[in-house]
């Protein structure tokens, strides 16, 4: 069942009667084992192994038959690999498509540990990774060579919020033979249509919104048509699979998605504006703001905005910054964003994470999560955060 609207789509995608059973949710099904009636029923299901058939715990259940439905008709794909967490879904879905030889293009902007990944196992495995400025658009043609095989996308970066031309990008890349893939985590599926833009492998951090109530690890990669059975297969063999009950509980998440997202979007925009007019701040770095590098793209090719955005500060030693993140009632310190709740980062040393863009700034940034609580309580906790800053 798809519709045009995400609203519908999130309530109805993945609910097949073969999978529900006609009950409203699919069954939870946990199993390694599945048993044969007969050699003719094994064969054909060996032969059928690779499309939604029961067979192994390892090729999935009706419960990941269900999610991977959900998620496919969510991001207009062919099919989803699902994995226990973002990280491997990115690690994933690269080792997936380069060997030896190859050549990678990351965004300098890119989640850390991705960054990681590709200098200490990539490299290890002979795949040379060159990082290119966000805001880089179709000139990444100079960058592109004869052994590129993957351009990795990531918008906004998940820390500085910078927003990718990513349809230019993919034009080039399409022109070299290059695969275009894009950490999608901040868009969800539902604030940017990935497959519309050039995208051929649509990555998210399923543990953040799609979860929406931080208690599952998870991640997923959606394919095109081209490139599914690829994604499909290599990443079983890299044994990828997850358990049914986290399946269960993405799938709850899901429901709740597109109006989880209208409320941490309103709630968001509040408290950056709100931000944007205090003193201590040099400047917001959201991506409906116009201050925010990619701005326009931003207006070009999202549907909106989620809880996600940080601010940079004029100035603020760390014991300061301490100071007033200490303390807050609400936006608590934790390593994640996409549940419910308002969570806060101040995050040092950007600087040396890039490798081709420059970070120079006076002060911290500090990363928001702009949860569901209401948005009053949430200026009271910063309000009260900034009498403690100064
Ligand atoms: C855009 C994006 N893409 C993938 C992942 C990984 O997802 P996973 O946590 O499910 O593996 C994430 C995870 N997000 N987590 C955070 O932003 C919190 N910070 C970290 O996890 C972290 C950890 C180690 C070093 C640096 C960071 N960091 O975000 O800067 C993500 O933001």
């Amino acid at each position: 069942m798809t519709s045009k609207h995400k609203a519908t789509t999130v309530v109805s995608a993945g609910r097949d009667p073969k999978w529900t059973k006609g009950v409203v949710n699919p069954p939870v099904m946990r199993g390694s084992t599945v048993v044969f009636e007969s050699v003719a029923q094994m064969k054909q299901a060996t032969g059928n192994r690779a499309n939604q058939t029961l067979f192994y715990g390892r090729r999935g259940t009706e419960t990941t038959f269900a999610f991977a439905d959900a998620m496919t008709q969510l991001e207009g794909g062919a099919g989803c690999a699902v994995y226990p967490c973002g990280t491997a879904a990115i690690s994933g879905a690269l080792l997936s498509f380069l060997k030896a030889g190859d050549h990678l293009l990351m965004v300098d902007t890119v989640y850390e540990p991705t960054r990681d990944f590709c200098d200490k196992m990539l490299a290890n495995l002979g795949i040379e990774t060159t990082y290119y400025d966000p805001m880089i658009g179709d000139n990444i043609e100079s960058l592109l060579q004869a052994n590129t095989k993957v351009v990795f996308t990531e918008s906004p970066g998940s820390i500085t919020m910078e927003v990718q031309d990513v349809p230019a990008i993919a034009e080039v890349a399409h022109r070299h033979g290059a695969i275009v893939m894009l950490d999608n985590t901040w868009g969800a599926g539902v604030l940017l249509d990935a497959f519309s833009l050039g995208v051929d492998i649509s990555i998210q951090a399923a543990t953040k919104y799609i979860v929406g109530h931080s208690d599952v690890m998870l991640g997923t990669a959606v394919a095109t048509k081209e490139f599914w059975p690829q994604l499909r297969e290599n990443s079983y063999l890299l044994g990828q699979c997850t358990s049914p009950d986290d399946l269960y509980l993405a799938l709850r998440g899901l429901r709740t998605l597109n109006v989880r997202m209208q409320q941490h979007q309103e709630n968001a925009l509040k408290l950056a504006n709100w931000l944007a007019e205090r003193p201590e701040v040099d400047h917001v770095r959201h991506p409906a703001f116009a201050s925010c590098p990619g701005h326009q793209v931003w207006q070009r090719d999202f549907s909106g905005s989620n809880g996600l955005f940080s601010f940079v500060l004029k100035q603020g030693h760390q014991q300061a910054t301490t100071a007033m993140l200490d303390g807050m009632q609400h936006f608590k310190m934790g390593y994640s964003w996409g549940g419910y709740e308002s969570l806060i980062l101040a995050v040092y040393g950007i600087e040396r994470l890039r490798t081709a863009t420059q970070w120079q700034t006076n002060g911290p940034l500090i990363r928001l999560h702009v949860g569901l609580e209401h948005v009053d309580d949430l200026i009271a906790d910063l309000e009260a955060g900034f009498e403690r800053f100064n």
